[in-house]
């Protein structure tokens, strides 16, 4: 891989927190279902402008599983001469981001302009240059979210690497990443304040455990275990080994911890077998010369 020297032309990749606020999507058709699925992950509110007749079975599907969390404006979005003519006024300033998958180029560029001229946050499906952002491809496992992007240059290509980077994932990476969530809670719960020295005391610890622990001993952690794992460590300033925590839980819970520790040494174990078989080949061609 070519080394990272971009300093210009990339996006900001940020993580944006949508949970109470609202969200307009107009178009209901393939691309916008998939601006449905996306934004229900984020507990965002969904007001969706679009008539009925053009709806995307997977878009109507979607109003008939989540009627609490999608309002369908069943009308066109319409302007004549900048102003807006739908039935129902729709206030665009009162969006926290506005999306637009229509199959009606003019149309959209309009709605972005509405939202540009009020700041509101606007992507538009067909016009990547006027959008403030882009989707991507999206990996999910629980709390883990990846995003594929390549910055509008290729959205099929986004799709086929999501594939890739999903495949090289071992699938516990979710349930980990939900133990260390509770787990980091739990600690703060303990030693609450920001920032400071407890914060940095606090964020030592937590560096270090992630850093000696595997996603497999983290993923068989039960609260319980948490509770050990912070009067053991946590409060005597100390990692435990997994398996002094995981491990002491069940029977197979050891096994698994003591497996995955044995499994962790064994490229090490092996180079030692072999560096002894080098030795003795070595030492055996020496004697023969002799
Ligand atoms: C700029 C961007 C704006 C935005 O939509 O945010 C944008 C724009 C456009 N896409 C178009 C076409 C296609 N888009 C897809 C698919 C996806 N497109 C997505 C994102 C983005 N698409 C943003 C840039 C993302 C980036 O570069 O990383 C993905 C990743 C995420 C998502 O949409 O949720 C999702 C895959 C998700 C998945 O499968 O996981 C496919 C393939 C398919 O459908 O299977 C095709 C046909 C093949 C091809 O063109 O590659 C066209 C019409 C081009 C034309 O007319 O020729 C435009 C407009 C234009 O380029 O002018
Ligand atoms: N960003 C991306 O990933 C992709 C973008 N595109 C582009 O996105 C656009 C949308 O594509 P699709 O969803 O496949 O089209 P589509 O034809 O399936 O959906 C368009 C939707 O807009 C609705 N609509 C039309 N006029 C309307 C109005 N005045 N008010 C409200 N709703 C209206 C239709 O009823 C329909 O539900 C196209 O311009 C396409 O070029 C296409 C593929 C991928």
């Amino acid at each position: 891989m070519a080394e990272n020297k971009t300093v210009g032309g990339g996006s900001l990749l940020i993580a944006w927190q949508l949970k109470g606020k609202k969200v307009l999507i107009v178009g209901g058709g393939e691309v916008g279902a998939q601006r449905i699925d996306s934004l229900l992950t984020t507990d965002a509110h969904i007001d969706l402008v679009s008539p009925s007749a053009g709806l995307h079975p997977r878009s109507k599907g979607f109003l008939e599983k989540y009627p609490s969390r999608i309002t369908h404006i069943d009308q066109e979005f319409a302007f004549i001469d900048g102003r807006q003519t739908t039935t129902a006024f729709i206030d665009v300033g009162t969006y926290d981001m506005v999306l637009t998958a229509l199959d009606d180029n003019a149309l959209s560029r309009q709605i972005v302009e509405v939202c540009r001229a009020i700041r509101v946050p606007v992507n538009a499906a067909d016009i990547p240059e006027l959008c403030d952002f882009y989707f991507g491809g999206q990996v999910r496992d629980g709390p883990l979210q990846i995003m594929i992007s390549t910055n509008g240059n290729g959205p099929r290509i986004a799709a086929l690497i999501k594939d890739r980077v999903k495949n090289a994932l071992t699938g516990k990476e979710g349930d980990a990443l939900t133990k260390v969530g509770i787990l980091r809670t739990k600690l703060k719960e303990r030693a609450p304040g920001v920032g400071g020295d407890v914060g940095r005391r606090r964020m030592r610890w937590m560096s270090k455990l992630c850093e000696q622990w595997s996603l497999e001993d983290f993923a068989l952690l039960n609260e319980e275990a948490m509770d050990q794992l912070l009067d053991e460590g946590w409060e005597h300033n100390a990692v435990p080994l997994p398996v002094q925590v995981v491990g002491k839980r069940k029977i197979g819970g050891i096994l698994e911890a003591i497996t995955t520790d044995w499994v962790r040494s064994l490229p090490s174990f092996t180079s030692f077998l072999a560096g002894i078989g080098f030795a003795h080949i070595v030492f055996r061609l020496y004697q023969a010369r002799k």
